[in-house]
């Protein structure tokens, strides 16, 4: 029989749950997803800084086919195939195709996960939806920032989303007896119910919100003792943006990779 390490490994969980760290638990699952908001509204706010920068997007623009964030892109991911990055089964690219092979170097990733993906999605969802919500119009020439900034925001969403592997493996670990039967029945309209906590999901809004409020505003130290000052300026990601990114996409994107991973997960 496999151990409990060997179906960790083969479930892409670690040992240590995270799947970095701590236990294998929900709550440590969740608390890695509270952490990863961190990342994601601060590469929102890292984006928002430039204009929406048309020409980064403009496939005539390089005069080769490809736009100029496509090339960031693969040639970014391409370095970082190199070095492994794609074999931790956190990491997903966006253009899998004819990567590198990863160097031989000694590495301690827990096997591929159920190969779920949703990269199509999330990349379609950022350029045609988001984009235009967290930039003002205009041009000002900074276009390898804008692309490297954008890259930074499709990873750490990427990331985050594709999370709902780990997600999945935890709750399904928790109650087998619930989910299993609807795994063997092939439904995901059961498994959308069962591992659904829209209390979660309020609370997820909410904070995400605030961390918008919070991480968007400068800080002035005054000659008032400790006291943190907010000055009243602009706050530079809308927060009510960054609470819909969620609601919108985030929260049914994660959900429907954990339907997905959950689907094959007894095959
Ligand atoms: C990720 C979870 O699964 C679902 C998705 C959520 C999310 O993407 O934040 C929150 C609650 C659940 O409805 C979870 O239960 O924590």
């Amino acid at each position: 029989m496999a151990s409990t390490k060997d179906s960790n490994r083969a479930s892409g969980l670690s040992e240590t749950g995270d799947p970095s760290k701590g236990m294998i638990s929900l709550a440590s699952v969740r608390d890695s997803l509270i952490r990863q908001e961190d990342t994601i509204v601060f590469s929102l706010i890292e984006r928002a800084r430039f204009p929406y920068n048309a020409p980064v997007y403009d496939h005539s623009f390089l005069g080769s086919g490809q736009s100029l964030v496509e090339l960031f892109v693969r040639e970014s991911e391409a370095l970082h195939a190199k070095a492994g990055r794609y074999q931790n089964p956190e990491e997903v690219p966006f253009f899998p195709d004819d990567l590198p092979l990863p160097l031989p170097l000694p590495c301690d990733n827990p096997q591929a996960t159920a190969p779920v993906s949703v990269i199509e999605a999330i990349w379609n969802m950022y350029f045609n939806d988001l984009l235009p919500l967290i930039t003002v119009k205009g041009d000002d020439g900074n276009y390898a920032l804008t692309a490297a900034a954008d890259l930074a925001c499709l990873q750490a969403l990427s990331r985050r989303i594709h999370y709902g592997k780990f997600v999945a493996e935890v709750k399904f670990r928790d109650a087998p007896q619930d989910y299993s039967p609807a795994i063997r029945n092939k439904d995901g309209d059961a498994l959308m119910k069962l591992l659904t906590f829209k209390s979660v999901e309020e609370m997820v809004k909410r904070r995400v919100e605030k961390k918008a409020m919070v991480f968007g505003q400068d800080v002035t130290l005054q000659d008032k003792g400790d006291k943190v000052e907010f000055t009243d300026g602009e706050i530079k990601v809308d927060p009510s943006v960054v609470s819909h990114l969620y609601d919108e996409w985030v929260m049914p994107m994660t959900k429907h990779v954990q339907v997905e991973y959950l689907l094959r997960r007894l095959d």
